[in-house]
């Protein structure tokens, strides 16, 4: 745009400055509310502390907090490596949230407090706690972090304010002590009761088998709309461009929007047309979705999400399971097979915070995954191309070009267009010798050196097993550990990893 008047001029550096003292504001407001916190714990408050991986032990920690501070108590809530030395022996009273990952190891946000803190002796003969530990009871190591919190705990001389609890799967149930002894030592009897999750119902709009031919299982690209969203008139989004759908929705439960989305199927579409359509709720791209299949409603599945409201469609990516009896995944089976297109999913949007853009947001990204992971990924770049930014880098590994380039018509279409700066893929089976998404990470170390120090952000989505650690590994052989650290602790790795 070419100012040519004076008024013009003056008007758009006034924007500019606003806009600067607006992100200069940013880091302040942090530490203040850093500052905030602290002072709280000093002034004899609570510590809340949580390690939660996909935000159900954070929503709790929330709930916590609100439940102290309704109470009158000052809390300091924090993410658990956010909590040093000085201030677990300078406190009273904390309690923790912590769910487990891996093989019973710590989330993301536990990682440098269990491997800093809980590998040595820090006496605590002030503190009281209370550990909350999230876990899922068909893992090995059930619970394992939060009973490996509790006992390190107690091993520093810091006394119990009530038995551990373990809630498996988010029962609510199990939680239902936590609460209890809450509302008992805040003396809030009359405190309000905490939210269930609430499942609404979606209908499942589409179904697209994504890989046909592959050696690996069957993966879907889902698309659902909410209960009733079909039938009201409704702005319209954008179509993906790979949009030849295999089964749809009959037509008596096609909305003329979802018509028209669909008859727009592959025309170029203009940036400017992405308006979030009306009825849809809100959800960023990172965020997850909690399933309830119709056989195991308490026992939820978490998907994450492949596209933005804007999409007009909530999108997944779904693998088939299957056992090796032949039977398939309750959830994953029912969701490819068994739901008829038409039909009805509860369904329940999380945010997950860990895996937002955040402050990313306009920084360069670096998006690596591998197999369904694409989804995570995929709803980051149609952000990022919704907002006409560029710099994006991907990284994604599969096992077959021909048969496994999830929306590799699309990714072609950003290339082009410039929306997505430079993709590297490492199809595994593709060669005689197997190559995987950290080897061709690897052999890129310089231009992610560059991109790092220009200030991009990591996100790895995909599988824990084999491709997170080998990631991670590659990463720290390339960048060094307290770089990668530092990058972790800024917000700018980011990892939604099963
Ligand atoms: C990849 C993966 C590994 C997990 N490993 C364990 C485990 O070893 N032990 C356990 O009790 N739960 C395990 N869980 C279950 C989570 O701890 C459980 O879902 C928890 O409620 C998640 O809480 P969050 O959202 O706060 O992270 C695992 C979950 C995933 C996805």
């Amino acid at each position: 745009m070419i100012v040519t008047n004076e008024l013009g001029r003056l008007a758009l550096a006034g924007a500019c400055c606003v806009a600067y003292g607006a992100i200069c504001l940013i880091p302040w407001r942090h530490w203040r509310h850093r500052r905030a916190n602290a002072g709280a714990v000093a002034a004899g408050g609570w510590i809340v502390a949580y390690a939660s991986q996909t935000g159900i032990g954070e929503e709790l920690a929330q709930q916590t907090a609100a439940t102290l501070r309704l109470a009158g108590i000052a809390v300091r809530l924090c993410e658990l490596s956010d909590l040093d030395a000085a201030a677990l022996q300078g406190a009273e009273r904390a309690l923790f949230i912590a769910s487990t990952y891996g093989e019973g190891d710590a989330p993301d946000g536990g990682a440098s407090f269990a491997g800093k803190l809980m590998t040595r002796d820090l006496p605590l003969p002030r503190l009281h706690y209370a550990v909350l530990a999230l876990g899922d009871s068909s893992y090995a190591h059930f619970c394992g972090f939060g009973r490996a919190l509790d006992a390190w705990l107690a091993a520093q001389g810091a006394q119990p304010l009530f038995p551990r609890v373990d809630v498996d799967r988010g029962a609510t149930a199990d939680i239902a002590p936590w609460r209890q002894h809450l509302s008992h030592m805040a003396g809030t009897s009359d405190a309000p009761d905490w939210e269930a999750p609430a499942f609404t119902p979606w209908r499942l709009a589409a179904r697209r088998l994504l890989n046909p031919g592959s050696a690996g299982a069957p993966v879907y690209h889902l698309e659902l709309e909410p209960d009733g969203l079909a039938d009201e008139e409704v702005p319209v989004g954008p179509a993906p461009r790979e949009a030849a759908f295999t089964e749809a929705a009959s037509v008596g439960s096609v909305s003329q929007s979802a018509k028209l989305r669909r008859s727009a199927t592959g025309e170029p579409q203009g940036r400017e047309s992405l308006q979030p359509p009306g009825r849809l709720p809100a959800w960023q791209s990172g965020d997850l979705v909690q399933v309830a299949p119709a056989a195991e409603p308490d026992r939820p599945r978490e998907y994450s999400i492949a596209s933005i409201p804007a999409d007009g469609r909530l999108h997944l990516l779904v693998r088939l399971l299957r056992h090796a009896d032949g039977s398939t995944g309750v959830a994953s089976g029912w969701l490819c097979e068994q739901a008829g297109v038409g039909g009805l999913v509860p369904l329940r949007l999380r945010q997950h915070r860990r895996f937002r853009l955040e402050d990313n947001a306009t920084q360069p990204l670096i998006l690596i995954g591998n197999g369904s992971g694409i989804a995570g990924l995929r709803g980051h770049l149609r952000a990022r191309v919704a907002a006409g930014q560029g710099r994006n880098w991907l990284l994604f590994g599969e096992r077959n070009r021909a048969h496994d380039f999830h929306y590799g018509e699309e990714l072609a279409a950003w290339q082009q267009e410039g929306l997505l700066a430079r993709v590297d893929l490492a199809f595994s089976r593709d060669q005689p010798e197997r190559l995987y998404v950290q080897d061709v990470l690897r052999q890129a170390g310089d231009e992610l050196r560059a991109w790092i120090n220009d200030g991009a952000a990591v996100y790895v989505c995909g599988s824990l097993e084999g491709m997170a650690g080998g990631v991670d590994r590659t990463l720290r052989d390339l960048l060094g550990d307290a770089a990668v650290d530092a990058l972790a602790s800024a917000g700018r790795y980011r990892r939604d990893v099963y």
